[in-house]
């Protein structure tokens, strides 16, 4: 039997379409949402991402403000603008692309930001909600791997959840949401000795290594969800994911494509967040 691909395209569709018809009412009370989002430098791939995300504003009806920003631009210059955006009211998000370029301190850019605007959920006191429970902005792709998941029609409560990787914006903040869902969750990263054994456990299994096709059909146990968060540029241009999808097809339950899977849910979970972070901040949410 062949594996049902959970097509995140698709899913992103409907689900942006629900964002559009909600911002359609709230046009109705003169309010719209808005997002700014800040490239620093001319990184190709962060070039496109960010052009796909003013074009999804566009699509939905937010207000958005792009800002390109020379990649020799000071930290100082950059912290004045985030100082300028988290005190306007027709902003309620904030986006900073990443990677920024190296003489920019990341950590300094993103604790910057306004709690309730950090629409990238990876702002410190997000995090620290994100691990106690409490409500917060969720960061955008492992978000949207819980809604692939769910939207696929699986129940994630008393399932054996694998993750492959510990990175902070994927591997860890996916635990804990699988762990929110009451999934019991193993962790796996580089050092594990045994990555092969643990994962054949996973009735779902998320693999964010950062390796193309590091995991093949030995890895997976027949019917296991399996969610690739993988993005590996090939030599031949080509983009591939941590999972050989052909031979993990074979013997797996639902599982994501790369293309068309996760990648597509960062964006629609990005333009959620911001609809979250502006229904909020008239306090409607
Ligand atoms: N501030 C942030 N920076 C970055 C984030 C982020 O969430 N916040 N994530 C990535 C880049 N990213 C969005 O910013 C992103 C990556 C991939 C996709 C996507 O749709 N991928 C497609 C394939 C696209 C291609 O062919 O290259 C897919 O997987 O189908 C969307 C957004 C790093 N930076």
């Amino acid at each position: 039997m062949s594996a049902l691909i959970i097509d995140g395209k698709q899913i992103s569709k409907d689900i942006r379409a629900s964002i559009q018809q909600e911002v359609i009412r709230l046009k109705e009370h003169n309010f719209q949402p808005g997002l700014a989002v800040v490239l620093v430098g001319e990184d190709p791939a962060s070039q496109v991402y960010v052009r796909n995300k003013e074009k999804a504003c566009h699509d939905l009806g937010y207000y958005s403000e792009v800002h390109r920003l020379a990649a020799d631009t000071s930290q100082e210059a950059l912290l004045e603008l985030v100082d300028k955006l988290n005190h306007q009211s027709n902003i309620h998000g904030i986006l900073v692309q990443l990677p920024l370029p190296k003489h920019i301190h990341e950590k300094a850019i993103i604790d910057a930001i306004a709690v309730e605007k950090d629409v990238d959920g990876f702002h410190p006191v997000n995090v620290g909600n994100l691990v106690i429970g409490d409500d917060s902005l969720l960061p955008c792709t492992p978000a949207g791997v819980i809604e692939l998941i769910k939207r696929a029609g699986v129940e994630i409560a008393g399932k054996h959840a694998v993750v492959i990787g510990r990175s902070n914006i994927v591997g860890k903040p996916v635990s804990l949401l699988l762990q929110r869902e009451n999934a019991t969750v193993t962790m796996c990263h580089s050092r594990t000795a045994n990555i092969a054994e643990l994962s054949r456990q996973a009735d779902i299994l998320v693999v964010a290594i950062g390796k193309a096709n590091f995991i093949d059909a030995s890895f997976v146990k027949p019917g296991a969800v399996v969610i690739d968060v993988g993005m590996n540029r090939l030599e031949s241009g080509k983009l591939a994911g941590d999972v050989d999808f052909e031979s993990v097809k074979q013997v797996s339950g639902p599982i994501t494509p790369v293309p068309g899977g996760v990648g597509p849910m960062t964006i629609t979970m990005l333009m959620q967040n911001t609809l979250v972070a502006a229904k909020r901040s008239h306090g409607l949410a």
